[in-house]
């Protein structure tokens, strides 16, 4: 297959289905959810029960993580009963990936058997209203860096994956989002529960003041450097999407400020927060219907 970015990066559906083939060879777990992880978020893997672990090294194909608060390991068991895979942090374009090669893991799943993926992240607040610590629901997302032609798609497209040019105006499935709304207010989370636009820039640095009010004039209310991607392999490949944004830290929207964004910030309100996303993801997997 040729596409416009490094060949060997992108992987063919046979060579995907070789790696889902051997990972289903290494439990008797049938994944019907999937489960991404963000930066600071992989307590996440503490409520999954009868684990097989499996570091994204041991892998031959995934993108392996090489920044804090992401343990790199494939964890595949049972959240309240269902089967699910999760992932134990991720892989993000700035740590030199090209977009394709984050596709991996999704397609991985997808072929698995997942029909749902849930994808987590930190974000940096950018809507006024928003506190550290809030939870951010994602309704839909501004894909920045693929205004730079930065996309997971780019290149010659396999239909045995997905569809040429698939719709992204309902990646974020509605009902998903209603039983996390639901939820989230039957467990009286709901003061500090939003729903909003997250925007993806590539990183590594964190924005510039006049960028972050750009993303604001342009309606994003939270920003990040992940996320986007797998969403949109995620959707090409039929899944349904449910996504949330952890709001790490506020960005700097004021000049000559001495405050600043910085990893650690980021990874300490993932551990503050670490319970309350525990419970709400899973009162909501309890809830899912995953025939
Ligand atoms: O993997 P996510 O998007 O959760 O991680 C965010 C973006 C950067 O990797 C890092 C910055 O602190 O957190
Ligand atoms: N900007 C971009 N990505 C982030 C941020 C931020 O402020 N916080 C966590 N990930």
């Amino acid at each position: 297959m040729r596409t416009l970015f490094i060949d060997r990066e992108v992987l063919s559906y046979d060579e995907v289905k070789k790696i889902a083939d051997s990972l289903l060879a290494q439990t008797p777990i049938r994944p019907k959810l999937g489960i991404i992880c963000g930066s600071g978020l992989g307590a996440l893997a503490d409520i999954v029960e009868d684990r097989t672990v499996i570091p994204y090294e041991k892998i031959p194909g995934f993108p392996v993580s090489t920044v804090p608060g992401h343990e790199g390991k494939l964890v595949i068991g049972k959240l309240k009963g269902k089967e699910v895979v999760l992932m134990q942090g991720r892989a993000h374009c700035y740590e030199g990936y090209p977009p394709q090669k984050i596709a991996v893991p999704v397609r991985t799943m997808k072929m698995m058997g997942v029909q749902i993926l849930f994808v987590t992240c930190a974000a940096g607040g950018i809507n006024d209203s928003y506190q550290v610590g809030d939870i951010m629901i994602i309704r839909d997302h501004i894909n920045l860096a693929g205004f730079a032609g930065i996309n997971p798609l780019v290149g010659m497209n396999d239909n045995r994956f997905g569809e040429r040019f698939p719709p992204m105006s309902d990646a974020y499935d509605r009902q998903i989002r209603a039983l996390a709304k639901a939820e989230a207010k039957r467990m009286g989370l709901d003061p500090f529960v939003r729903e909003g636009v997250y925007s993806m820039m590539v990183g590594p640095n964190f924005e510039t003041v006049t960028e972050c009010r750009l993303l604001r004039l342009v309606g994003a209310d939270a920003t990040g450097m992940s996320t986007v991607p797998e969403v949109l392999v995620a959707r090409h490949c039929g899944m349904r999407v449910f996504a949330m944004g952890l709001i790490s830290n506020l960005v700097i929207s004021e000049y000559d400020v001495d405050e600043k964004a910085n990893h650690e910030e980021v990874l300490e309100t993932g551990q503050k927060r670490s319970k309350d996303l525990q419970n709400l993801v899973a009162a909501m997997v309890e809830k899912l219907d995953l025939a």
